[in-house]
């Protein structure tokens, strides 16, 4: 027997943009086979189309979940973000329509991390510019501008988990390990925290970006960040292309300001494989540009799979929303056989529980378990009770004003 409102082969899971298999693998191994797998992101159209038919959507980084979409995604009952940004959803819009948001928040740290350390290792040699010059049969072998990485200083900004990696390797190879973060991390090794940001442009011989897009990074590199960087400075953005003033990146390197540089990550990316990449940096021999392929690795996109499709799994057969990055957490038990579960997500309006605990007491229904946890806005009761007709309460309690979303697990 089903223990979820549907029959799981019901419950339709789309998977975008080609996360790895291994998804599709955890979720057939938890009972759901009605899983659509796409290599390629959907347009907007073609979004709004399909998304109307969806239980279960999983994304990554090319895939704008904005409130538009979630107004036609009537059956929606989580994201799945196969990736650490959500920047790319809009986490409010979802609360606020009762969808829990998940991601995998380490599943791509180290790949992330080891991109950034072999492009930095790779510009203090000008590895980039003297690989350009051979690919067009060009030779010069001189030892102008080229460093060891040793010695030198790193400016780590944004000490999160990412940031954190960069600056144990970075310590590893011999450099010193400056940071910036808006928090007072605790640094690991002998990695120091900066008072202020222009204390690090002013120190650092790599300045590397790990802030997550947000109003507060938007365009926080621009060219008066720049101009307060040391001269010959090489930078790097592997977090998000908004964080960087893309235009003035482009001057510093034209001045010399910035001797060499690596971006990952663009203003404007393309929506798909083949599409055209269109870029002030192009023409820069000494700039490395990779396609957003910071956790592109067979490990992370492997474990990412697993992750987040487990965190799916899990909130569909009992409800679980820990992790999750715009919701009330709710952690739960594993469900005894005797016991129907309902899961009521509502408006935080003062009373609502109230209602939902008469529904019991007018059927004479003891409750065995409650969980409740809530934001400002919304919140999420899970509650465990002994009764035949568990579908009838549902019916009730669906019926509740500020009511978002309901769902019965038997
Ligand atoms: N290129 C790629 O493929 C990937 C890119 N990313 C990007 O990297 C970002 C960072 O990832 P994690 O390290 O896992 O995130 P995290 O949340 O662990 O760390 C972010 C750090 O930035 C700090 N921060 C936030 N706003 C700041 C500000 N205005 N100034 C200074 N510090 C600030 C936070 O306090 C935190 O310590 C992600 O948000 C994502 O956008 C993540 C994975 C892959
Ligand atoms: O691999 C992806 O699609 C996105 C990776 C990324 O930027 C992230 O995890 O935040």
């Amino acid at each position: 027997m089903s223990r979820y409102s549907l029959d799981k082969d019901k419950i339709k899971v789309l998977l975008l943009e080609g996360v790895d298999p291994s998804a599709v693998e955890t979720f057939n191994k938890a009972g759901y086979t009605n899983v659509e797998y796409l290599k390629k992101a959907l347009d907007k159209e073609e979004l709004i189309e399909k998304i109307k038919d969806v239980h279960f959507l999983g994304i990554r980084s090319r895939t704008f979940l904005t409130d538009e979409i979630f107004e036609h995604a009537h059956k929606l009952c989580a994201v799945g973000c196969f990736c650490i940004g959500t920047n790319q959803v809009d986490l409010e819009a979802a609360r606020n329509r009762g969808i829990p948001v998940f991601n995998a928040p380490y599943s791509n740290t180290r790949s992330v991390a080891e991109l950034v350390t072999g492009e930095y290792l790779q510009l203090f040699r000008t590895v980039p510019a003297k690989n350009a010059l051979l690919h067009r049969g060009g030779w010069d072998k001189n030892a102008k501008g080229c460093y060891e990485a040793r010695g030198k200083t790193i400016g780590i900004i944004g000490y999160g988990h990412i940031g954190t990696q960069v600056g144990i390797i970075a310590e590893a190879l011999g450099l010193n390990v400056i940071f910036y973060d808006i928090e007072n991390k605790l640094a690991l090794g002998n990695a120091h925290q900066v008072e202020t940001i222009d204390e690090l442009f002013a120190r650092a011989d790599v300045v590397t970006m790990h802030v997550p897009e947000s109003p507060t990074t938007k365009n926080m590199i621009n060219a008066a960040a720049f101009a307060k960087m040391k001269d010959g400075v090489i930078f790097l953005n592997a977090s998000r292309g908004t964080v960087v003033d893309i235009n003035a990146l482009a001057d510093a390197l034209e001045s010399g300001k910035v001797a060499g540089a690596a971006c990952d990550v663009y203003p404007v990316e393309p929506a798909k494989n083949g599409d055209p990449f269109d870029c002030v940096l192009t023409k820069f021999d000494n700039v490395i540009l990779t396609p957003h392929i910071g956790a592109s690795t067979l490990e992370a996109q492997k474990n990412i799979g697993i992750e987040v499709a487990n965190k799916l799994a899990l909130y569909s057969d009992n409800g679980s929303t820990l992790t999750a990055v715009n919701f009330p957490e709710v952690s739960l038990p594993t469900q005894g056989n005797s016991v129907s579960r309902l899961l009521h997500i509502h408006k935080n309006n003062p009373g609502v529980i109230n209602k939902i605990n008469q529904v019991f007491a007018d059927r004479g229904i003891n409750v065995a378990a409650q969980y409740l946890q809530t934001t400002p806005e919304i919140g999420y009761v899970v509650m465990e009770i002994h009764s035949d007709k568990p579908e009838e309460v549902l019916h009730e309690l669906k019926a509740i004003d500020g009511t978002l979303k309901a769902r019965v697990l038997l």
